[in-house]
C-alpha cells in the first residue's frame, strides 16, 4: 500500500496547487481493487504539513485498517461510490468555487461546448438535496446514495463527475491522478458555463454531433458512452 499512499498523497497535493481548495477542504482517495482497501487523505490536516505516511487506509465499510490519523470526514461517500461504480479507481471531492456555485444553485452543468464534451458526456448532473432524515442519520453515506441515484441509467465512466446540491463537486477516474484531472476540468467548464449564460441567457447545449465527435476523438471509438 506504500505506493498507493504516495500516489494518493501526490494527488491530494495537486488540489491546492490547482486552486481547487483552501485550508484543509477537499480530499482524494484511491482504491486497490485486489485487496478492497481504500487509501484516503486524513481529516483536517494542513496540506503544507501533510506526508505520504499520513494517508489512512480503510476497508469498503470505511473501517480504518491502517493509520493513526482520522480518515477524511467524506470517507463514507467515497466508499459508497467505490462499491457502486466498480470501474473507478480514484475519487476527488472539493469545494472549488465555480462548481460549488452550480451545486449551491442546485443545477447540473449543460454541455455548452467541446471543452466539456472532451471529458463529460452530456450534462454534469446535480444530485438532489438530502432529506432532513438523510442528513441527520448518515450525511456522508447518504451523499453517496444521492450521487448513485443521479447515475441511474447513466454511465459514470463517461460522465466522471457530479455536483451535490448545497454542497459541492465530486469527480472520479481510473486512478487518483485522473480524478484530479477531471476535477480541474470540471471547475473550468463550470466557469465557462457561468460566463456562457451571462453572455447569452438563451444559450443552448452544443449540438450532439459536435459533442459526440469530441468525446470519441478523446476517448476512442469503443469508449463507454452515456447510457449504461
Ligand atoms: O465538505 C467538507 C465539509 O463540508 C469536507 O470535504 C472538507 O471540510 C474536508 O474535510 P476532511 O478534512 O477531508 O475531513
Amino acid at each position: 500500500m506504500e505506493r498507493l499512499k504516495e500516489e494518493v498523497y501526490r494527488a491530494n497535493m495537486e488540489l491546492p496547487q490547482h486552486g481547487l481548495v483552501v485550508y484543509t477542504w477537499g480530499n482524494v482517495s484511491a482504491v486497490d481493487r485486489e485487496s478492497g482497501l481504500v487509501v484516503i487523505k486524513p481529516s483536517g490536516v494542513d496540506y503544507a504539513t501533510m506526508k505520504p505516511e499520513d494517508m489512512v487506509v480503510v476497508d469498503l465499510d470505511g473501517k480504518v485498517v491502517e493509520g493513526t490519523l482520522r480518515p477524511s470526514s467524506d470517507t463514507p461517500t467515497h466508499v459508497e461510490l467505490y462499491k457502486a461504480f466498480p470501474g473507478i479507481g480514484g475519487i476527488v471531492h472539493t469545494h472549488s468555487s465555480w462548481a460549488t456555485s452550480w451545486a449551491q444553485a442546485g443545477r447540473g452543468i449543460p454541455c455548452y461546448g467541446t471543452t466539456h464534451a472532451d471529458y463529460f458526456y452530456g450534462e454534469i448532473p446535480c444530485a438532489r438535496v438530502l432529506t432532513k432524515e438523510e442528513v441527520e442519520s448518515a450525511y456522508e453515506k447518504n451523499t453517496g446514495k444521492v450521487i448513485i441515484e443521479a447515475f441511474e441509467g447513466k454511465d459514470p465512466l463517461s460522465t466522471p463527475g457530479v455536483l451535490c446540491t448545497s454542497h459541492g463537486p465530486f469527480t472520479w477516474g481510473k486512478n487518483a491522478a485522473e480524478a484530479v484531472h477531471n476535477a480541474v476540468v470540471l471547475e473550468e467548464v463550470a466557469k465557462m458555463a457561468t460566463r456562457t449564460e451571462m453572455l447569452n441567457p438563451k444559450a443552448e447545449p452544443a449540438l450532439s454531433y459536435i459533442q459526440d465527435k469530441h468525446y470519441f476523438r478523446k476517448h476512442g471509438p469503443n469508449a463507454t458512452y452515456g447510457q449504461k
